[in-house]
Order: C-alpha cells, then sequence, then structure tokens
C-alpha cells in the first residue's frame, strides 16, 4: 500500500470516530496526534503557524519548525526577527497545526518564554552546519539591498570557522511556547466536525466540547 493510501485510509477513519476517549492532559493528546501524524506522512517537518503581536497589539504571523515538545512547544529562531522583538514585548504567542491530510488543526495558546543558553546551545550542536553557519550569516528579517549580501557573509562566516565548531551566535536561540488553552478539531464526515478545548484553570486541565 502506497503512503498516500495509507494517509487516505486513516483519514477516513479519523472521519468516522472523531475524537474518541481523550487524554485528560492536552500534551498527551498531542504526543499521540503527533504520532499518529508522524505514522501517516513519515519524514514530514513539524511545522506550525505562529502567531504573535506587537507593543500595538498588531499580528503577525509565520510558518515555524518544532524542534520538540516537552512541556511547551519549542522552536528556534533570530532573536533580532520580528517574532522575537514581538515576544520581547508580549510573550502572548499561538501556534497552529495544520494535519490537513488527516483533517486535523490543533491551537495552542500561550506564553512563549526564551529557552536557557544551555538548551539552545545543546539544539544548536545538532544543527547541520550550513545552518550553523547561517545563523552567522544571516540577520534575520533585516532589510537587505539583495541576497549577494548574505551570500557574502555566509561565505565570510564558513572561512571564519574552517576547520573549528561554530558556537551559538548570541542572536540566536529557542522558545519555549507554554499552553494555556489547547483545541483539537478533527474534521467527521458526518459534517459535524469535533472540537474539544483544553483550559488550564485552578492548577488543572480541564477539557470540553465546542460547537463546530
Ligand atoms: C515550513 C517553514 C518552517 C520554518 N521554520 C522556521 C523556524 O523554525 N525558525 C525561523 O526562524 N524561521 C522559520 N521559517 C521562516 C519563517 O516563516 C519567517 O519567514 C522568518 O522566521 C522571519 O519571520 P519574522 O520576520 O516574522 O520573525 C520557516 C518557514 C517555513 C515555510
Amino acid at each position: 500500500m502506497t503512503a498516500t493510501a495509507d494517509v487516505t485510509r486513516l483519514a477516513a477513519a479519523y472521519r468516522r470516530t472523531g475524537i474518541e476517549a481523550p487524554d485528560p492532559d492536552p500534551l498527551g493528546q498531542f504526543a499521540r496526534w503527533l504520532e499518529e501524524w508522524r505514522a501517516a506522512c513519515p519524514g514530514a517537518p513539524v511545522s506550525a503557524v505562529l502567531a504573535t503581536a506587537d507593543h500595538h497589539g498588531r499580528p503577525s504571523a509565520r510558518w515555524v519548525d518544532v524542534a520538540h515538545v516537552d512541556h511547551g512547544f519549542v522552536f528556534f529562531t533570530h532573536h533580532a526577527s520580528r517574532k522575537a522583538t514581538d515576544l520581547a514585548v508580549n510573550r502572548a504567542a499561538s501556534l497552529c497545526f495544520g494535519w490537513l491530510d488527516l483533517g486535523r488543526q490543533v491551537r495552542v495558546d500561550g506564553s512563549a518564554g526564551r529557552l536557557t543558553d544551555v538548551e539552545s546551545d545543546a539544539h544548536f550542536a545538532r544543527l547541520p552546519r550550513s545552518l550553523q553557519v547561517l545563523a552567522w550569516a544571516s540577520e534575520q528579517s533585516a532589510e537587505i539591498g539583495d541576497r549577494e549580501v548574505v551570500r557574502e557573509r555566509f561565505g565570510q562566516a564558513r572561512e571564519r570557522f574552517a576547520g573549528q565548531e561554530i558556537p551559538r551566535p548570541v542572536h540566536w536561540g529557542g522558545y519555549r511556547v507554554t499552553p494555556l488553552e489547547v483545541e483539537f478539531w478533527q474534521r467527521r464526515s458526518d459534517e459535524i466536525q469535533d472540537r474539544l478545548r483544553y483550559r488550564h484553570e485552578g492548577g488543572a486541565w480541564r477539557h470540553t466540547r465546542l460547537a463546530p
């Protein structure tokens, strides 16, 4: 059976069942769905749209790769980028995963904080060398005349670190979005889509269904 056939078969099964016997913890429920997504689409990156807002409350959204999920959702970026400058003044963040092949969406609303230097160092050390060089060469979201500027800086950074380990630049690191509210959405074959919302209240997670 081809991968596409597998996805179609799984999507049909989920459309029939909806979200049954949900995990009491949204991170547990997320882990189940992530596992099912990975089984359905092996090798696909785990990406989500990250929304932030500036000090005027003006929103902006962009994709990020979610590197891992522990007690929060971890991504990495340049600390001078728009998302990072937004988060410096307003920690509120929302991530939206779109596992559309399975008819699924997960929204995570929460608060984003920087990882420790030790955590960011550990992740940086595992990156492919070309991405490490790029982290030194590209001042993400700065205006540039043309791409040659970055190509030139890339070459300079590669030369500078030739034959040695590349340290993490201080302007690059990770954030963890700690969830306060998580919503799972499942497309159903009867068109009555399933929505399950978790809220962290009084020190515990509670979940409830929402009208589609
Ligand atoms: C699928 C995908 C994954 C991406 N992952 C990241 C990421 O993990 N970190 C990052 O800084 N930019 C990532 N980008 C680029 C961002 O979407 C964005 O263009 C960049 O971070 C600058 O955003 P900002 O100026 O709004 O901060 C990704 C783009 C795509 C399409």
